[in-house]
């Protein structure tokens, strides 16, 4: 049997985000859109990538108990690649030994030549001998075993143990935590323009609601791009809880005036859509603020459907400086590390280090001040990342009100009241901290202050 097209296609995906830094999301479809695979061939090599890539971690733990220690980085880039894409061949798809191990070793002839086949052959037999529980049981028994099993670096899953006992959850749900971050997440799209319930009829795909928001949709699975409103920027892709995180920041109650808001980090401009609709119902004027010009562009395209939106280019850091008090509403959706997002980008967090916080940390301490500048006295501020990190959030918290003076509002009573959302939070949060495997949502954190 030749190595197939689809596991060809994997290969020179997975060494493409090994060696040249490439991004599944993006690598694959262009690798795919080449190969011309059959639909269902197309849909195995993106489930090699994804999961493969997802579950490097285990692998390779698994690679280093049958090698005895030898370290995957000294292997040739394609064996390594070939050996994690045949233990998910075996382990998670549950190909038969025999056909992975084949498809594997034509692989390493193919890539590497006849040197390597006999190596690639033994480890994999090696592997196949056992089954997932018994690897499970030895991985877990090992130094970092949590995090190798559940194919985390050991920094981040230190971080994510921390990040749930500070924000009130029980630390010993992490690895509840983990499995989620390996879960594929569902579609979520949120509901710009038009009425949700009125949509959920006439779409050409099944969605449910959203449990939580009052503007979300969400499909199990399918092609949304199948959906005119989505093409048209009435209805955009977007996690259920970025949503909520959106909605805070428009519908958080206000004394006085209500009329001139900004989103300070915009791009790619998925919370400024729900901005800039709620201000279009209540007749406010957002500005939309990126820093990065191609960034700004993204947002323009995303905000297409609201053409009274002002879009610029500019650094956050000097708003509060040149306008200052002169906004009611700002949200402030950080650059942060991303780690409560990892169920989408499944080789991010082979790529964070722990030395990338305290750089992201400062720049959002910066844009807090700057914000808290540009806000007008009685204004709302939000302030949002995709991260749960102690440092990207309750830290940030205390520097806003000890440091700023801001008065920090509770997050989850203005869910409640302003959106109407009952949503399980530890008792006597102030802040909403959501959890993939709590909430079924990115692990999204927001906090509401005024001044
Ligand atoms: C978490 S993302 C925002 C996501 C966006 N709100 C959304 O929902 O689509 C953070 C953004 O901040 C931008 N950024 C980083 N530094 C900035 C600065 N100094 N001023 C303004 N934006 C900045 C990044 O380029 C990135 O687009």
């Amino acid at each position: 049997m030749n190595l197939t097209d689809s596991r060809r296609v994997a290969i020179d995906t997975l060494l493409a985000i090994d060696l040249d830094g490439a991004y599944a999301n993006l690598k694959l479809p262009e690798i795919l859109r080449e190969a011309r695979l059959s639909p269902r061939d197309a849909a195995f090599a993106t489930e090699l990538v994804y999961g493969t890539s997802r579950l490097t971690g285990r692998y390779d733990a698994i690679f280093r108990m049958i090698t005895n220690s030898r370290s995957m980085g000294d292997l040739d880039a394609p064996i390594r690649a070939i050996l994690r894409m045949a233990a998910h061949d075996m382990l998670a798809l549950k190909t038969s030994p025999h056909a992975a191990v084949s498809q594997a070793v034509d692989a390493a002839r193919e890539y590497c030549g006849p040197k390597p086949t006999g190596f690639v052959n033994g480890v994999l037999r090696t592997l196949s001998r056992r089954e997932l529980s018994e690897w499970k049981t030895d991985v877990l028994a090992e130094r970092d075993g949590l995090a190798h099993w559940y194919s985390h670096p050991a920094w981040l899953v230190r971080e994510l143990s921390a990040a749930l006992a500070a924000h009130g959850e029980d630390p010993g749900e992490i690895a509840r935590l983990l499995v989620a971050n390996n879960n594929p997440p569902q579609v979520d799209l949120a509901v710009k323009i038009g009425d949700r319930d009125a949509l959920i009829h006439h779409l050409p795909v099944p969605l449910e609601k959203t449990p939580y928001s009052p503007i979300g949709l969400r499909m199990e699975r399918g092609n949304p791009g199948r959906i005119r409103e989505v093409r048209a920027g009435k209805i955009a892709v977007q996690d259920e809880g970025s949503q909520l995180m959106a909605l805070l920041a428009a519908r958080t109650p206000i004394d006085g005036p209500d009329e001139k808001w900004l989103d300070m980090c915009a791009g790619p401009g998925g919370k400024a859509g729900v901005l800039a609709a709620e201000a279009a119902h209540r007749g406010a004027d957002l500005v939309a603020n990126e820093v990065s010009p191609h960034r700004t562009e993204l947002v323009r395209g995303a905000l297409a459907p609201f053409p009274d939106v002002t879009i610029r280019t500019g650094d956050g850091r000097e708003i509060g400086a040149a306008e200052p008090e002169s906004y009611d509403r700002i949200l402030l959706d950080a650059p942060c590390t991303g780690v409560g997002s990892l169920r989408r980008r499944p080789e991010a967090r082979w790529r964070k280090r722990p030395s990338d916080v305290p750089d992201l940390t400062a720049l959002q301490r910066d844009l807090l001040a700057s914000a808290a500048a540009a806000l007008r006295p009685g204004g709302i501020l939000t302030y949002v990342t995709c991260s749960p990190l102690v440092a990207e959030t309750l830290t940030q918290v205390r520097h806003a009100t000890k440091a700023l003076g801001l008065k920090q509002l509770s997050a989850p009573d203005l869910l409640r009241e302003a959106i109407g959302t009952d949503i399980d939070l530890p008792e006597g949060a102030q802040s909403v901290q959501l959890w993939p495997h709590r909430h079924g949502v990115d692990a999204m954190f927001g906090a509401v202050f005024t001044k």
